[in-house]
């Protein structure tokens, strides 16, 4: 979809770097708009972010949780994705290899989220517990 939802139809490459950066602005919203559970992660990073912020969490502990938070990001895109070409390959007909791409994309998700709850863990808890 172009910047304004209407199709754009291009399947040629990219002419500008500005075009393909467009396209890969498109692809963020369509994740945003289309994607329950990208939403979701994006509203745990956030309140991730305002705990860092309000307990003053030292620069490394920003980096790690930066990263825990972009990891988890970037693993629902990727499910995302093969989600997208297994159903643009198979449709709706039921394929082992289809639910085998699909659950294991899942799992790469459960992966990051497993690392950001550890990181959030180390950081926040200790940081939290000084506190109260
Ligand atoms: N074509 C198919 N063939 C076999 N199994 C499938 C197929 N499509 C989906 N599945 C199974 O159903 C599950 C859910 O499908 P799908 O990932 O499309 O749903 P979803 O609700 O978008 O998932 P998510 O919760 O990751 O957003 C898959 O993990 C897979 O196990």
């Amino acid at each position: 979809m172009g910047s304004n939802d209407k199709p754009t139809r291009q399947t040629g490459k990219n002419h500008a770097f500005l075009q393909s950066l467009g396209h890969a602005w498109d692809g963020l919203r369509s994740l945003f708009h289309y994607e329950r559970n990208f939403r979701k992660h994006l509203v745990l990073g956030a309140v991730t972010l305002i705990l860092g912020v309000a307990l003053q969490v030292s620069l490394t502990d920003w980096l790690w949780l930066v990263m825990a938070i972009f990891l988890v990001l970037f693993s629902e895109t990727l499910n995302t994705i093969v989600e997208a070409v297994v159903d643009l390959v198979v449709g709706t007909t039921y394929h082992d290899l289809a639910k085998r791409a699909k659950d294991i994309a899942a799992g790469g998700v459960l992966l990051a989220a497993f690392f950001a709850v550890i990181v959030g863990a180390i950081i926040l808890l200790p940081a939290l517990l000084k506190r109260f």
